[in-house]
């Protein structure tokens, strides 16, 4: 049996950081894909294997099934069949499985991604042999949400594999869960999401579940409907960074400064809130989608205002900001921030001189620079020839 599924990377328009300490964020969906191909194999007498390729950084991990059972049974399972954090005994007993593996030390940010793998594989799947492939277009660390793209597709794949949810297998091309499955689903995602982050607020999951763009705030989401073509500039300052380190530095200056982090996380609620609205409300005419977007810009800036605040802007994203704003063009840092990439709104009536000339400044300082379709669909799952392989 081959389950190939696909899920989406992400922006975040307005909240990062902020929705960790419940405010309202807007997220939406880019057409990037991480994407997971799992073969179940038939098991033998004695070589049955779990094996993990991980295709656009040449590596593969394999684990003897019977190695994992023997360790892991030792808590007593089964492993939960419900949507469940991992507990610290489980913990420590993944990651002596993933130690063994002896990642190369430059690719080492690579083992949280595989512990969560491992949680998730046996969780849902239980002591299986199978390989399991990755493959990503979206770039790692850098605030478009591959993380929760990979737990997504991951999970997604998983309970195609399970007695957890009934897929009609004779199906051709990608096909989206119901409402229940994309429930289950994303809560596996967020559980796997929680071994990557430590403490994520379930907005990157929960868009690459459901697509679209959502309006998120303490676990709950709204979707949204935008009146106005969106289109955005995605530089990426190829500064590396670390969510979870950066989200942990946001929780430890509010420690620091409780009130006036929860005035600045209170501002940024209501300015994701004005966005939904702005991005909602009927546009007539050029003119009044002009008069929207000269409001998005404005609140885009007034949020990215607030991200210095938290801590989490970086030399890079000014360097980007300062050069969009020579073409009056407004930018805001997506995603977790300490580099990472940097949105800027392309207005519908900007010429496509500016947009040429802004993206050769941008990259002759050495960033990268891509425009993203946004708002396509969540998570797929497919059964047939895998031609993205
Ligand atoms: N395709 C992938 N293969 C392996 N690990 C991945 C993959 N995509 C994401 N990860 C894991 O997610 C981590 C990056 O997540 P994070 O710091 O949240 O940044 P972002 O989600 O913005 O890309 C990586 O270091 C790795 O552990
Ligand atoms: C900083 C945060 O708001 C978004 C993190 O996104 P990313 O991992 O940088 O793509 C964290 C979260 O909401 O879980
Ligand atoms: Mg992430």
């Amino acid at each position: 049996m081959e389950v190939k599924a696909r899920a989406p990377g992400k922006i975040i328009l307005s909240g990062e950081q902020a929705v960790v300490h419940g405010s309202t964020a807007v997220a939406a969906s880019i057409d990037l894909y991480t994407y997971v191909s799992i073969k179940i194999l038939p098991s033998t007498e004695n070589d049955d294997r779990l094996t993990l390729q991980l295709k656009d950084m040449a590596l593969a991990f394999s684990w003897p099934v019977g190695r994992i059972k023997e360790s892991l049974s030792s808590l007593g399972g089964p492993f939960p069949s419900t949507p469940t954090s991992c507990s610290t005994a489980s913990m420590k007993l993944i990651l002596a499985l993933v130690e063994e593996q002896n990642i190369p030390e430059a690719k080492i940010s690579l083992a949280s991604g595989v512990t969560a793998f491992l949680w998730l594989y046996t969780s849902i799947l239980g002591f299986k042999p199978a390989t399991v492939v990755v493959t990503s277009e979206l770039p790692l660390g850098s605030g478009l949400g591959s993380s929760a793209a990979l737990c997504v597709a991951f999970s997604a794949a998983l309970l195609a594999c399970s007695d957890f949810v009934n897929v009609d297998m004779k199906q051709q091309g990608w096909l989206i869960f119901g409402e229940s499955e994309l429930e289950l689903l994303n809560k596996w995602a967020f559980e796997g999401e929680k071994l990557i982050h430590g403490k994520p607020s379930g907005i990157d999951n929960t868009v690459s579940t459901y697509g679209n763009m959502i309006k998120f705030r303490s676990g709950n989401l709204t979707h949204i409907k935008s009146s106005m073509p969106l289109k955005m500039l995605i530089t990426n300052t190829k500064v590396g960074r670390n969510t979870k380190a950066l989200v942990a530095g946001v929780a430890e200056r509010t420690l620091r400064h409780p009130d006036a982090m929860n005035s600045v996380f209170n501002a940024v609620a209501s300015i994701s809130e004005e966005m939904a609205n702005v991005i909602q409300a009927p546009a007539l005419d050029d003119l009044s989608i002009t008069a929207k977007e000269e409001k998005l810009e404005e609140l885009m800036e007034m949020n990215q205002g607030l991200l210095q605040c938290m801590g989490v802007s970086h030399a890079s994203i000014e360097t980007v900001l300062q050069t969009t704003l020579k073409y009056k063009l407004a930018s805001k840092l997506t995603g977790a921030g300490g580099g990472g990439c940097v949105l800027t709104l392309l207005q519908t009536l900007l010429s496509g001189t500016i947009v040429h000339k802004v993206i050769a400044e941008l990259e002759s300082c050495g960033f990268q620079c891509l425009i993203a379709g946004i708002g396509g669909n969540g998570a797929e799952i497919c059964f047939g020839a895998p031609s993205w392989l």
